[in-house]
């Protein structure tokens, strides 16, 4: 679809976390993109730049919108932000789609979490989030909608998510908190809640497998998702679609949330 027709004509934004092809921020990117909007990309890492530029060209951004930005470092959302201000002026919406630990702490248990990966971990999975909101409501003036990705481990103990789940428990809470916050202004914000999918992030999970398999088995829909399925819920989220919503978490798991037990026909899944 070419800019000026579909439901983001007009609009512009922010997408971070483009790793590859598989990752939860290229669907929502291409759905955006379907839909007429203009995007900007981030990558953190020269490594990572050779596979999203290629990527964000083929959505039409143009070079001086692809930008590194590591948000560990304040001074990197800075510049990512300035430079969206010194060539857009405003924005319309910003896709987080960020999380790290140390994989080694996603072993064991959760009590053993080191001081250094505790702190590593919420800062760049669920701080950042805040700190790129602070920077997108001053480039907001009439409004716009921030979403970032979370998953159910934030809710119930989930195998191997360990520090992850305290991560986007905060991460929901903060959504909460910046939607207050943010209100007022007209910027809505909201998270998607996905089920598990193959990524580069997920490769960092053990038993992720199993993790898979269990969820096909047990969700209501007796399938995983696609990041194109929770590229649709991205897509209603940041357009005008979703203008009545924010502080949700919004599934987009097969309906996996609501299940309280295995189900009865669905084979026991063992890694012994
Ligand atoms: N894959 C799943 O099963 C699943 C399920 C629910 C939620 N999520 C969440 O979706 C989001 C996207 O993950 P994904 O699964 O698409 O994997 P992914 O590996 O494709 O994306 C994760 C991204 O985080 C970026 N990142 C990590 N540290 C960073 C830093 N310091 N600065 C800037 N970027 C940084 C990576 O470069 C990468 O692009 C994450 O928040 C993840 O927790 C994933």
């Amino acid at each position: 679809m070419t800019h000026g027709a579909g439901l983001m004509a007009g609009k512009r934004g922010l997408i971070m976390g483009v790793a590859n092809d598989r990752s939860i921020a290229w669907g929502i990117a291409k759905a955006i993109h379907a839909q007429g909007g203009q995007l900007a990309f981030t990558y953190l890492g020269e490594a990572l730049e050779k596979r999203v530029r290629p990527l964000a060209k083929d959505l039409g951004t143009p070079d001086d919108l692809i930008l590194p930005c590591d948000v560990a470092e304040m001074a990197s959302i800075d510049a990512t932000f300035d430079k969206l201000k010194e060539i857009w002026g405003t924005i319309d919406f910003v896709v987080h789609a960020i999380a790290y630990s140390d994989k080694e702490e996603l072993k064991g248990r959760y009590v053993d979490t080191s001081p250094e990966n505790f702190q590593q971990s919420l800062f760049i999975s669920c701080f950042s989030f805040t700190a790129v909101a602070k920077r997108a409501e001053a480039l907001m003036p009439d409004g716009g909608s921030l979403i970032t990705l979370s998953y159910y481990g934030a809710e119930k103990v989930m195998p191997h998510y360990n520090v992850m789940g305290v991560a986007k428990a905060a991460l929901e809470a903060s959504v909460r908190y910046l939607a207050v916050d943010l209100g007022k202004g007209g910027i809505r914000v909201n998270a998607i809640s996905a089920g598990p999918i193959k990524t580069l992030a997920a490769s960092a999970i053990g038993d992720f497998r199993l993790i898979l398999k269990w969820n096909e088995y047990n969700s209501p829909l007796k399938r995983n998702v696609s990041i194109d399925e929770v590229g649709g819920a991205g897509l209603y989220l940041v357009s005008d679609l979703s203008r009545g919503v924010s502080g949700e978490v919004h599934h987009v798991d097969s309906g996996y949330h609501v299940v309280g037990m295995k189900a009865a026909d669905a084979p026991d899944l063992s890694v012994v």
